[in-house]
Parts: structure tokens; sequence; C-alpha cells
């Protein structure tokens, strides 16, 4: 959600509130407020009665009871449920009915200054129509037809806020320098509500900031040559001895493996293959598929599933800091190598070094572990399958790696060092092979081709991805392992569908065959 200055779009009046989503996700509103509460009022199912089809499926009762009913239904007075009903009825019309005002007033109020499109049903809008799964080598039905019909800038009503979709690149590059200037970024309320108030990603102003700066540091250029370098290696490795040759596997299981164990470790210092680490991961699994779904906070919802899955992370990170904080307490920690390893990790950094409440370094830890690992793990799943579908990119990505690896082999050493990486630079070219229409990644892998500013993979301005060298530090160096050591091909076929998160229905399955080249 955007402002939309008069002056640079003339949409909009910069006095007024406008909210705006753009196609990685985020939302901005034009005033930092959240949006009128008058739109809380129309949370009411949009059905009240059942289908037709459903109403002649029900049992009919013969006609001498139902004739004795009325009988006794006339002599007494009216039964609960009749009450009830009378009661009720016109109290849910009339809100009904002062929603969809409400909104036609919001309409009209915005109608000159408003880009074209539709609201669609009160509250839910078009989310359901939005959220419907397409392939992630295309941009959907949704938008597809939104496109055509209205242009690229339309108007729409998604995750119960009034929204307006950018699918337009300029546009979208133009908002995100600008956030914090022109534009301040929001999440609907239900996505706040499931990433949490303190959560960098909703989080705008000076603690947005503070959290960047944190975050920042954690991840920072030193670190990345100094820690993480090894430690990205040694899970790669960890993941990769695993895989048997004549066993069909997930692909996106074992990316998605490797990227969370990584930030565990680094975050929490959790073991791999530990009971609470998998049993986290999973909690992690329903609480990613709620935060992109419907606002809806029924039994059976993922919305539902996501917000228990969130209560239990933050009860599972909220014991970790206590047991911390106690022996810190007890005395330092008391040496050895598990307490060095703590003193090391995020949560220590922040118990230690920030004034953060406890509310806080829970949201900030949540976030960070899911923003860490959810997408690096997507764009590793993504490299596997079009590189198998590409074999000249793997020849030319093996000859790569294969220098690197031989000059190591001469130096007598067996770890990547910071200059290993530099030299991958077709790896870093390659990263683009999760582009979007499904090109080969030779196609998409020069800088200067057309359109290259705007790829935004890591979004842009203030709120650029914190962790985007991490991310593509763990991408070269599990594909330097990969292509040196196997050669894969998909066991059935799978395709990406965006959920809009996206992911292989079939969990990526793949049979890989193990090959020495040195
Ligand atoms: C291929 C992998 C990744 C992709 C495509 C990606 C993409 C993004 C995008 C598009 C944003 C901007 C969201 C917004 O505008 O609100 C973002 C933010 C962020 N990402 Fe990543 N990310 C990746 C990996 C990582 C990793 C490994 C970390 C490590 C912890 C990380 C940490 C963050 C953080 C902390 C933010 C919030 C930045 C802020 O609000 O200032 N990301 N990421």
């Amino acid at each position: 959600m955007c402002l939309f200055s008069k002056d640079s779009f003339g949409f909009l009046e910069s006095s007024q509130a406008f909210y705006f989503r753009t196609q990685n996700g985020s939302f901005f509103s034009t005033d930092g407020q959240p949006p009128e509460s008058s739109y809380l009022i129309s949370s009411i199912p949009p059905s009240l009665s059942l289908p037709q089809q459903q109403l002649s499926r029900i049992p009919q009762k013969p006609d001498n009871i139902r004739e004795r009913e009325r009988e006794r239904e006339s002599q007494s007075s009216m039964s609960d449920s009749e009450l009830i009903t009378l009661c009720l009825l016109p109290s849910i019309l009339a809100l009904l009915l002062v929603s969809i005002l409400i909104q036609r007033k919001h309409q009209t109020r915005f109608k000159l200054n408003l880009p074209p499109g539709h609201a669609g049903w009160p509250f839910l809008g078009e989310t359901i129509a939005y959220l419907k799964p397409y392939s992630a080598t295309s941009i959907g039905a949704f938008m597809e037809q939104h496109i055509s019909r209205f242009g690229k800038i339309y108007r729409s009503n998604l995750f119960g806020e009034p929204t307006i979709v950018s699918a337009d690149a300029e546009l979208n590059r133009f908002i995100l320098q600008n956030e914090g200037r022109l534009f301040e970024c929001s999440y609907p309320r239900s996505i706040g509500g499931i990433l949490g108030k303190w959560s960098m990603l909703v989080l705008v102003g000076d603690m947005h900031r503070d959290m960047r700066i944190i975050s920042l540091n954690f991840l920072s250029h030193a670190r990345l040559r100094t820690v993480l370098l090894r430690e990205v290696e040694q899970s790669t490795l960890l993941v990769l001895s695993s895989w048997k040759e004549s066993c069909t596997f997930s692909a996106q299981d074992e990316s998605k493996k490797f990227t969370f164990n990584l930030m565990a470790k680094h975050i929490m210092s959790l073991d791999p293959g530990e009971a609470e680490t998998e049993q986290l991961k999973k909690e992690y699994v329903t609480f990613m598929k709620g935060v992109v779904s419907p606002p809806l906070n029924f039994p059976g919802t993922a919305y539902r599933k996501a917000l228990r899955s969130r209560s239990t992370i933050l009860k599972f990170i909220e014991r970790k800091m206590e047991g911390r904080v106690r022996r810190m307490k007890e005395g330092g920690g008391g040496g050895g190598e598990e307490s060095s390893r703590e003193d090391d990790d995020l949560l220590g950094w922040v118990l230690k070094h920030s004034n953060l409440s406890t509310e806080q370094i829970l949201d900030l830890i949540l976030s960070l572990l899911f923003a860490g690992h959810e997408t690096s793990s997507v764009a590793i799943a993504l490299a596997i399958f079009f590189l198998q579908a590409c074999p000249r990119a793997i020849d030319q990505l093996r000859e790569e790696h294969l220098e690197i690896a031989r000059g190591k082999k001469k130096a007598g050493e067996t770890e990547l060092n910071w200059e290993d990486y530099k030299k991958m630079e077709f790896t870093q070219c390659n990263k683009c092979t999760s582009n979007p229409r499904g090109q080969s990644s030779q196609d998409s892998s020069s800088s200067t081709c057309p359109g290259a500013n705007y790829f935004m993979p890591f979004g842009g301005g203030p709120r650029l991805c914190a962790g985007s060298e991490l991310a593509k530090l763990e991408m070269a160096v599990f594909i330097h392992h990969l292509v040196l050591n196997f050669s894969w091909e998909l066991a059935e076929p799978d395709e990406a569908f965006a959920f809009p998160f996206v992911d292989f229905p079939r969990g990526l399955p793949i049979r890989v065959q193990r090959h020495t080249l040195l």
C-alpha cells in the first residue's frame, strides 16, 4: 500500500490514506494508520442461507407429522430458535447493509482518484481468487485477467483491506526506493497478527531501523567471511552426505533442511537432527502456510493453524531464552564450547547487547528464522528444478567449480574460502534460474539484459533484504558441492506452484547419481 502523491501520479491527494500491495507481497499505506475500523464491520459471512441444491437434499418430513407440528406450533408461543432468528436476522442484515454502504461511500469518496478495479465481496474482497494456486512460471490467472481488464495498476480488496495492486515494475521500484519518504510500509492486520507487531517486516520508522541494524550486524560481511561461509559449507555437506543413489527423495525437503538447520544454529545454537529442531521446523511449515492465507480465524483454517503454530514457536523460543538467561546469571555460561557458541548466536547477542523487551526479542527471532530459511530454500529447490532441464548450464557450472576444486587440491586445502567464493562468477549469474518466465538459466544470466534493473528478488530501498548476501552465499556453496558430486533427474514430473508462497506439490522428487570428478 502506498501513497500516490498527486504530483507524481495524479491518482490521489497526498493527504489521503491509500493502501497498496506490491507484487513481492509487501503492503504500504499512505499514512501509517491502520485501515479504518469500518472495514471490520464487513466480517459477516457472505451467505446466510443454504444454496438451493443443498436445500433440496434435506430430508422432508411426512405430511401427517408436518400437520401435527403445525397445529402444535400455532397453539404454542414462538420457539427459542425463531425468537433468535427474529432478533438476529434484522441486525445481521442491517450490519451487512451498513458494511456495503460504507464500502460504497468509501469507493465514491475516492472514485475520481482510484485506478480501475473492484472490491469483490465484503470483507473477503477478492482474496480467495487472488490466493488460488497457479504455476510459478506464470503470473497466474487472477493477475492476467485483472491486468488485461484494468491495466497493470488496479484496485482490489485483499486480506480484508482495500488494496491497489501494482504489476508495474517501474512503479514497484519507485515505491520500494521511496519507502519512509513518500510511502510507508504496512501489512494487512491479519498478516501482522501472525508475524507479530515487533516483527521487522511489520515495523516502521525508528523501531524498524533499530531492529534492522541488529539484523545487519548479525549478517554482516565480516561474519559472512569469518563464520557463516564455514557454517554454510558444513550444513551443505551434512545434507548432501545423506543422499543415497538408488532412492527417490524430496529435493524441496532437503533444501528446507539445509536452510533451516543453518539458521536455527546461527540464531539459537540448535543442533541439526535433534528432536526439538525437527519439531520447530514442522511448526514453521504450518506457520508459513498461514502467513499468506485468507484471514479466516475458524477451526481448521490455515490461518487459525498458523496462529497456533506462532504461539508454539514463541513458547519454544521463550524457553530457550529463559535457559540462556539462567546460564548467563549462573556465571557467564561456564566457558566451554557450547557457551562460546551460544555467545556467538543471535539470541546471545540480543540478550547481552540490546535493551529489547522479551516480547520484542521473541518476534525478532521468530521472524528472522522465518525470513532466513523459507525464501532461500525455495530458491535452491528452484535451481535444482531448472538446472536439471538445462544440461548446458550444468556443464558450464561444473567447469567453473572444477577449476576451483582443482586449485584447492593443488594448495592442499579442503574448506572453501572467500576467494573461492568470489571466483563463482557464472554461478552468481545463474541465481536468476528462478526467473518467473521459465527461461533457461543461460538466457537470464546477463546483468545487462533489458529489465535487469527491475529484477528485484530481494526487494529494494530501506527494506532491501537484510540476508541477501547470505542467501547468495548459501546458493553458491550448495551448487558448488551439488554439481561436483551429483547428477540428478526428476523422479516424477513436478512443477513449482505459487500458493502464493512457492511450493512443489510433490515435493520435487529427484533421483541422484554420485560421481567423483577429481
Ligand atoms: C533467496 C533468498 C531470499 C529472498 C528472495 C529474500 C527476499 C526478501 C525480500 C523481497 C524482502 C523485502 C520484504 C519487504 O519489502 O517487506 C526481504 C526482507 C528481509 N529478508 Fe530476505 N530474502 C531471502 C533470504 C533471506 C535470508 C537468508 C535472510 C537471513 C536472515 C533474510 C532476512 C531478511 C530480513 C531480516 C528482511 C527484512 C528487512 C527489513 O525490513 O529491513 N532474507 N527478503
